[in-house]
């Protein structure tokens, strides 16, 4: 048992729920930030800055400086281009056309603030997609499922049908990459030693 006081910089029940699955025990902290990417910047970048953004956000937010801040960001690569989360369903019609029959990449990163040292990683996962028909766009569309996933897709919901493959991490695609997250609370210390 950890008895390290733990704390989620993220509104998103996906990385909620990936935590809790590697048995950290944690509260939920609101860490709103700017999410719009510099021009200059590759989507390694963009994505890394944001964990690391949320994390400091949250940690601004904390009087304790022992506390533990995990933060993570998750963002669609195609052609080099970032995709982020659909504005509204015909935003991710767009995203969705895009994305069929291609593959893409899931950029997801995790960053960890204790004592005011910051540590992020990155997973980069590729995605094969199936071809798409209109009308299973259409459909998915209605399910409301898309809305608020970055490419406008959920891995772990009904999208899961239209993925004929994978190479990476499950858990980086689907917002917390847990190998990476699990590495750098290993190296800071965070585990009691056995
Ligand atoms: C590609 C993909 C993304 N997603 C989700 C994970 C993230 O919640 C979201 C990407 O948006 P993010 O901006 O990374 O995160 P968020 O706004 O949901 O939460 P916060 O910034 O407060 O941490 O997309 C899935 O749930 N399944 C998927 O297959």
């Amino acid at each position: 048992m950890n008895s390290k006081t733990v704390f989620l910089a993220s509104s998103s029940p996906r990385r909620q729920e990936l935590l809790a699955q590697m048995g950290v025990e944690f509260s939920v902290l609101d860490a709103p930030i700017d999410e719009t990417p510099i021009e200059s910047e590759d989507a390694a970048q963009f994505v890394t800055r944001m964990a690391r953004e949320k994390s400091q956000q949250g940690a601004q937010q904390l009087t304790d400086e022992g506390c533990w801040v995990i933060a993570g960001d998750t963002a669609i690569v195609l052609d080099g281009e970032i995709i982020g989360k659909p504005e509204d369903p015909s935003d991710a019609q767009r995203m969705l056309r895009e994305l069929s029959g291609r593959t893409h990449q899931v950029y997801s990163s995790v960053a960890v603030w204790h004592l005011g040292v910051l540590e992020v990683a990155l997973n980069i996962t590729d995605v094969v997609f199936t071809e798409l028909a209109e009308t299973e766009i259409k459909n998915y569309i209605a399910t409301g499922e898309p809305l608020d996933k970055a490419g406008g897709y959920a891995i772990q919901g009904e999208a899961a049908k239209w993925i004929k493959a994978i190479n990476g991490s499950y858990y980086g695609v689907m917002g917390l990459p847990i190998f990476e997250l699990n590495r750098i609370l290993q190296e800071m210390g965070f585990y009691d030693p056995v």
